[in-house]
């Protein structure tokens, strides 16, 4: 299975402001590159975090629609979000300790519930459920705490990242990469620069994971 994180972030490093709201870093062109990067995936998967705040939709504007997976340890995904329409399917992975009420009321809006982990989501488990049920490519939108926790899982194989010409700041607002953070420098994951592209009036990096 290939796992490519895909994100845009402002020149500071930032995936939005502190008030965690969604904010458009990318251009026209970069949305246009997304939409493709999701008809091209099998599975595309977000934290719950970012449904909380961006109430994304993960589908495309044209072609067969991948399904939809959110990293929710304790169900809190909204039976309102739109992650749960029927344009797509959608897998909610949560933790054993989520609330039995969420989790039927997920189900019954629909969703494919499935535990993985104690506490919080066990990604390592979740993605060999994924591959278990034939996904070979997964995309993932973010945000910031679950990307940490899959570079820090060694679940990451390439990072498409969208660097756009605008400086967001703000010590709470979200980057590429929350979560705790890695001290030590051998546990940096290190990254191969595969290509750098101009796109919109912003920079799109590819990195492979070494
Ligand atoms: N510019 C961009 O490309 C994007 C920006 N965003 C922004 O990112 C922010 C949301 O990001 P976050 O708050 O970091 O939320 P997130 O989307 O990373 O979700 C974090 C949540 O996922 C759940 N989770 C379950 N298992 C987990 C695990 N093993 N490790 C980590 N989390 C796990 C937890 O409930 C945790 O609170 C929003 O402001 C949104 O606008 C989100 C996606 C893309
Ligand atoms: N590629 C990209 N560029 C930006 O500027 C962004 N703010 C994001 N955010 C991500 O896109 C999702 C929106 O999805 P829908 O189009 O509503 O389906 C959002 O939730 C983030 O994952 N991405």
């Amino acid at each position: 299975m290939h796992v490519v994180v895909n994100a845009a972030m402002s020149a500071d490093g930032k995936l939005s402001s502190r008030q965690r709201e969604q904010v458009a870093i990318s251009g026209a062109d970069d949305f246009d590159r997304v939409d493709d990067l999701r008809v091209e995936s099998d599975a595309i998967v977000v934290g719950v975090g970012t449904v909380l705040a961006d109430d994304p939709s993960l589908t495309a504007d044209e072609g067969v629609n991948p399904v939809r997976v959110v990293a929710d340890s304790k169900a809190r995904t909204p039976l309102d979000a739109r992650v749960l329409d029927d344009r797509a399917d959608t897998l909610v992975f949560v933790a054993e300790s989520a609330p039995n009420r969420n989790v039927r009321a997920l189900r019954e809006a629909g969703a494919d519930v499935v535990v993985a982990g104690n506490g919080r989501v066990a990604l390592g488990q979740a993605f060999s459920e994924l591959e278990s049920r034939g996904t070979k490519r997964v995309m993932v939108e973010g945000g910031g705490e679950l990307i940490f926790s899959l570079f820090d899982g060694g679940l990451v194989d390439e990072l498409r990242l969208y660097v756009g010409s605008v400086v967001i700041g703000g010590r709470d607002a979200p980057t590429l990469a929350d979560g705790d953070g890695f001290v030590e420098r051998r546990s940096f994951p290190d990254l191969d620069l595969d290509s750098v592209e101009r796109v919109d009036d912003g920079v799109l990096l590819r990195y492979l994971v070494s």
